[in-house]
């Protein structure tokens, strides 16, 4: 495939950046050093695969194999929240060796159609652990402060996010808001955006410039569908006020059932703009597997892994495990668990895991905040759900979390992901390996889902 170097000539510190060999950039500052770029998407992979095409990564090649890339490098550091082993607050249990497995399960790289990377500091810690949980592709959620509205700064963020975690392939997405307009998704097209994601004002994670109505972005939606735009929707109504004490049965709307009251939007948006390609994100309920189900082709929906495990009684007390939409009732679970390892290709891996730094989870400033963090287990996660329903086996895994989502984004037809990566994942049961208690060091310590629990291991071979 051809690729045109399009924009403005690249500073020429990120000409540098680029092309430096993988395994030299020890500490990357993305946050000082890029500076906006007029870059396409096709651009960012032509620089990428031009840096694994350099002349001395065969010099390299042997000892390459024998070190842990980049990303890896800069996890285990971070689970250390920057402490030596001894230091270390998280436990490093004495693993069992891969030949005692219980289970083994060889697959492709994982594909993440939902991941919020965040920017500064905290795009530092967490965007290097995207490998460890078995993933080299992901949608990354726009909702930054402010948030990405425009096609210039979407791509931008994506060279800010490369070199935390070289191998893997970012793609971008705007934020649905009034300021677009047809002309901007146009221009979203040409420069490779690859979609557009809707949040409900006010709902969740930095959604104060979100959508109170639909039918005003229909223009938007129709140039979107000619453009061949993914519609990503955080598929929930805001909640009655809770001041109003009248109470109507039937039109109340919480937590527990705004998913549910969204889907007649679902449906109507997908009557007005059939060939829209529309992902209805983190479902949680059966009625919303049901909906998708319900929709013609172009209809999917993602399923996160942490809505594999929860309910409403584990958030219920426990902030780490309150994110939007909350977990609902066990047959809700069951039915995202059944449409997960269905084989459905409408149902693929969005884990929208959300990073928050300890103290805004406790909810010391107030009240907590949506999100739980399953980045660094994502693949390895999936395949202990799956496992509880006997359906951990290599077919079943490899279209829920590599092949669905590929497709259904067309990554291959559009030429969208760095093809190069030839490596696959390897899980593994049973070796005694436990979820770390926090990933980076002090106020920004993020906790993932399940801390200090049992998981499946994960290793990358070549
Ligand atoms: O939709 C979202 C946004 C996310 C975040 O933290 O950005 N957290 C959530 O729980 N749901």
């Amino acid at each position: 495939m051809e690729f045109s170097l399009a924009g403005e000539i690249l500073s020429s510190f990120e000409l540098h950046h680029f092309y430096r060999p993988l395994e030299t950039i020890e500490h990357p500052q993305p946050q000082t050093a890029i500076k906006r770029a007029k870059m396409t998407l096709k651009d960012h992979l032509h620089l990428r695969s031009s840096v694994s095409h350099h002349p001395d990564d065969d010099k390299d090649k042997e000892k390459e194999k024998e070190d842990e890339s980049t990303a890896r490098k800069l996890f285990r550091r971070l689970k250390s929240g920057g402490k030596s082993d001894d230091e270390s607050d998280n436990e490093s249990p004495k693993l069992r060796s891969d030949s005692e497995a219980e289970v083994v399960i060889e697959l492709p790289p994982a594909a993440d159609f939902h991941v919020h990377l965040r920017d500064g500091s905290m795009m530092e810690t967490v965007t290097p652990t995207i490998e460890n949980g078995g993933v080299n592709l992901v949608y990354v959620m726009p909702n930054l402060v402010p948030p990405l509205t425009d096609p210039a700064a979407a791509i931008a963020y994506m060279s800010r996010l490369q070199p935390l975690s070289p191998s893997t392939t970012f793609l971008p997405t705007l934020y649905l808001h009034p300021s677009i307009t047809p002309a901007t998704i146009a221009t979203a097209a040409s420069m490779g955006i690859v979609g557009v994601k809707s949040y409900p004002r006010g709902l969740t994670t930095n959604s104060d410039s979100g959508v109170l109505s639909y039918e005003q972005f229909y223009p938007v939606f129709q140039a979107m569908s000619d453009h061949d735009i993914v519609l990503n929707l955080h598929g929930e109504c805001p909640s009655t006020p809770s001041e109003d004490v009248a109470g109507i049965e039937d039109e109340d709307i919480t937590i527990l059932n705004a998913e549910s009251k969204f889907l007649p939007t679902l449906l109507s948006i997908h009557k007005a703009f059939p060939k829209l390609r529309i992902v209805l994100e983190h479902c949680t309920t059966a009625a919303a597997v049901e909906a998708v189900r319900s929709c013609g082709p172009t209809v999917a929906g993602t399923i996160t892994a942490h809505h594999l495990f929860l309910t409403i009684d584990n958030w219920a007390d426990d902030p780490f495990c309150f994110c939007k939409p909350v977990a609902k009732l066990p047959a809700d679970r069951a039915a995202l668990l059944a449409a997960a390892t269905s084989g459905d290709t409408k149902f693929f891996l969005g884990t929208d895991s959300a990073p928050h730094p300890k103290p805004a989870k406790q909810g010391r400033s107030g009240k907590t905040v949506a999100g739980v963090f399953t980045q660094p287990y994502a693949v390895q996660l999936v395949a202990e759900a799956f496992d509880k329903v006997g359906k951990a086996d290599k077919e079943t895994l490899e279209g829920f979390c590599c092949k669905f989502g590929r497709d259904f984004y067309k990554v291959k037809e559009k030429g969208i992901e760095n093809g190069q990566d030839k490596r696959r994942i390897v899980l593994m049961r049973g070796l005694g390996e436990k979820v770390v208690k926090e990933v980076g060091g002090g106020e920004g310590a993020v906790v993932p889902f399940r801390a200090g629990e049992g998981v499946w291991s994960l290793k990358w071979i070549e």
